[in-house]
């Protein structure tokens, strides 16, 4: 566990569910069908229960295949809901679609996880931050002086906009990826393992910048990892997640220090999670599914 990283945030911060949450989801449970012919439906999510509170961050935690990912794809509208409800400031979002959902982009946001997949290659950076402004009715010159404000937000040259994705490292892409869904304000940023891709140097610089944004803006995150130390560096409050079920959420120091869950006491132990189960090609499948339902192409319209 990297010394920097040791610090938590839960000073003050009631554990358990409330009231006046941002993103309530309740009693979620998503499935799949099962692979071969007539093989019964895989129960993904079984009955999940969390909520994110305007302003903080919801540290999501579990090794891989435990339905992390599932859970913002869930929010995010690109799998079916089998039951239960997601409610994103006050309205139900789990059946919403089509135009709907794509407004809700605005409002809903995801950092990924490969900063070397996650751009389009062929777009310079300026580009790539004009495309949801320009989306979003912004005037052409209006586009280019909010790009230039959210390069010096993420710590980038003014003249980036005018390069390639190939010309950065991970963790200056990983500042785009940022920046773009930081473009439109958005008040919930799915951060899907938004560091694991990056040395442990970089991760550090890039989580200091998630933190200075949220302080900034009150931007609050569901942040997935299935690394527990990263989890605590940034979450105010943290749930575990085992098998599709949430074993254990409460405060961030509670949970990491004084874990009641012996699944949780038994991650706090384990090196990071391998590979498993095509854990790359799920997320690359999640990147893309949201991007062409940003761009209005309809792949991804899968929640009906
Ligand atoms: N579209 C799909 N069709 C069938 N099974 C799926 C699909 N998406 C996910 N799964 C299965 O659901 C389970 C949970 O996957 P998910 O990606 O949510 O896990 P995760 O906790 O994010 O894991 P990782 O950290 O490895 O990405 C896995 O067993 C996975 O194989």
């Amino acid at each position: 566990m990297p010394g920097s990283m040791s610090a938590d945030r839960t000073a003050g911060t009631p554990a358990g569910m409330s009231a006046g949450a941002l993103l309530t989801v309740e009693d979620l449970r998503v499935s799949f069908p099962g692979k071969g012919w007539r093989a019964p439906r895989v129960e993904v999510l079984k009955g999940v229960s969390l909520d994110v509170r305007p302003g903080e961050t919801l540290g999501l935690v579990g090794e891989s295949g435990s339905g992390k990912t599932t859970i913002g794809r869930a929010i995010l509208g690109l799998v079916p809901v089998h039951s239960g409800a997601i409610t994103f400031a006050g309205e139900r979002i789990d059946r919403a679609t089509g135009r709907r959902r794509r407004e809700l982009s605005r409002d809903i946001q995801v950092v990924f996880q490969d900063p070397y997949t996650s751009l389009n290659p062929s777009l310079t950076i300026g580009d790539t931050l004009s495309e949801p402004l320009l989306g979003q009715g912004y005037g052409a010159r209006e586009a280019r002086a909010r790009v230039a404000r959210l390069l010096e937000r993420v710590e980038l040259p003014a003249d980036a906009a005018h390069r390639l994705p190939r010309e950065f490292s991970g963790g200056q892409r990983q500042r785009v990826a940022i920046a773009r869904a930081l473009a439109i304000d958005p008040r919930l940023i799915v951060c899907d393992e938004p560091v694991s891709a990056l040395d442990l140097t970089t991760q550090k610089t890039v989580l200091d910048l998630l933190l200075e944004i949220q302080e900034q803006t009150g931007v609050s995150y569901l942040f997935v990892s299935h690394d527990l130390s990263v989890i605590r560096f940034m979450s105010h409050r943290v749930a575990v997640i085992r098998h599709g079920e949430i074993v254990e959420l409460g405060e961030a120091a509670e949970v990491t220090a004084g874990p009641r869950h012996p699944y949780t006491r038994a991650l706090l132990l384990s090196a990071p999670v391998a590979d498993v189960n095509g854990q790359r090609e799920r997320r690359e499948a999640f990147e893309r599914e949201f991007r062409a339902r940003e761009a209005g192409t309809g792949m991804g319209e899968t929640v009906s």
